[in-house]
Order: structure tokens, then C-alpha cells, then sequence
């Protein structure tokens, strides 16, 4: 018999109700859970992150030796802790029904036209070592409306969902069965016109800070 695999995203109905907001679920599917968000922030927040990531953005760096590589030519920085990403996250981590100690804190990601994250995994693929605190589940907040392009793309499941303000995707790549995790393949598609702003929270299956 096949047995469905849990998933820590077991929101029912049509919103999940938050400590100080009410975040709309517009679509969701199932193995691996892919859950489209409206509503998760509001657009002070979202100008809020993006006048506190202005003067800190660095070319993104990737992988375990954190050399820049044209997989991702966005520029990103990880925020400080201030009353602002304090709450947000705290919204983040309920939304992810996960303890916000597990949250890697808050990456922001600007793309400028013509730039993109190429399809990735989030979680650690190590084949030498086992992972002691893997990465298990991810949720990334669009900060801006994109003019053209932009979209956060899933090429194994025919899936793009488009960047607007204060919307939000979540994935998570925890199941026992490898070829569900490695449906979570992504990118973030080249930015056409405009520029994207983006935030996105890692989140750890133990304590990370
Ligand atoms: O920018 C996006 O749409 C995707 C970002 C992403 O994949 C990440 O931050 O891990
Ligand atoms: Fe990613």
C-alpha cells in the first residue's frame, strides 16, 4: 500500500491565521507540497525590507565555497535582526509551522534586468558526509511587481509562479523518497524588464540559532 508521506505544511482550508495577519492560500499541491501564497506581507513590509537591503547587496555567492558563479547572478544579503524582519520572520515561521530558531534568517535577492538563478536544489546534496542539520523547507516572498519575467520556475512539475508583491511560494524537500525531494528543482527566471526583489527563509529540520 502506498502511504502518503506528511507533510509539515498541513494548513486546512483556504487561509492561515498567523499572530497578526491573515495569509491567503490561492493554490497548493501536493508531493512535493507546493503551496502559492497571497497576502503574507504588506507592502510597507515589503518596502520596509527592501529600504533596509539597499545599501547591503553583494553579488550572490553559492555553494560550500562561496565563489560567484553565473548560476546566480542576482546580488543578495542576509538582514540583521531588527523589529521589522523580527516580525516577519516570526510570520514566515508559523507559516512554515516550524520553530523560528530553525529559520536560517531573512536573504533578501535583487535581480536586475537580465539576471536569474538558475535551477537548484535548496537542500544539501553531500555524498561524502551526512548532513547533521539539513535544510528542509523554503519560503520565498516576492517584495516588488516584476514588469516581465522573473517567476520562480519548478521544471520537473511544469509549474512557474509569477513574482507580485506580497505573495509568496513554499516548497519543502523532506520526504524519505529522493525523487519527491528532487522535484523541488527551481530557479528564479532571467528578470525581461524591471527588477525583482525577493525574500527568502531556509529553514532547518533542528535549532540553527
Ligand atoms: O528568486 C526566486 O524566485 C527563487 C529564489 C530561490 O530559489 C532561493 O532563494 O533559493
Ligand atoms: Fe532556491
Amino acid at each position: 500500500m502506498q502511504v502518503k508521506e506528511a507533510s509539515i505544511f498541513d494548513h486546512m482550508g483556504n487561509k492561515i491565521i498567523t499572530d497578526d495577519r491573515e495569509i491567503a492560500i490561492i493554490a497548493k499541491m501536493e508531493d512535493p507540497k507546493i503551496a502559492i501564497l497571497g497576502n503574507v506581507v504588506s507592502d510597507e513590509e515589503c518596502e520596509a525590507l527592501i529600504g533596509l537591503s539597499k545599501d547591503r547587496m553583494n553579488r550572490s555567492k553559492i555553494g560550500s565555497r562561496h565563489e560567484v558563479n553565473d548560476m546566480r547572478t542576482s546580488s543578495s544579503t542576509f538582514l540583521p535582526e531588527n523589529e521589522v524582519t523580527a516580525r516577519i520572520e516570526k510570520r514566515m515561521a508559523q507559516i512554515m509551522n516550524v520553530p523560528v530558531t530553525h529559520g536560517e534568517g531573512m536573504h533578501i535577492l535583487n535581480y536586475q534586468q537580465g539576471q536569474e538563478y538558475k535551477a537548484h536544489y535548496d537542500y544539501f546534496r553531500a555524498k561524502t558526509r551526512v548532513v547533521n542539520n539539513p535544510r528542509i523547507s523554503t519560503l520565498v516572498l516576492y517584495l516588488n511587481d516584476v514588469e516581465e519575467g522573473g517567476e520562480t520556475y519548478f521544471p520537473h512539475m511544469n509549474l512557474s509562479v509569477s513574482p507580485h508583491k506580497g505573495m509568496g511560494v513554499y516548497f519543502e524537500y523532506f520526504y524519505s523518497d529522493p525523487e519527491i525531494n528532487e522535484r523541488t528543482l527551481h530557479g528564479g527566471s532571467p528578470v525581461t524588464a524591471g527588477e525583482k526583489w525577493a525574500a527568502t527563509m531556509w529553514v532547518r529540520r533542528k535549532q540553527y540559532r
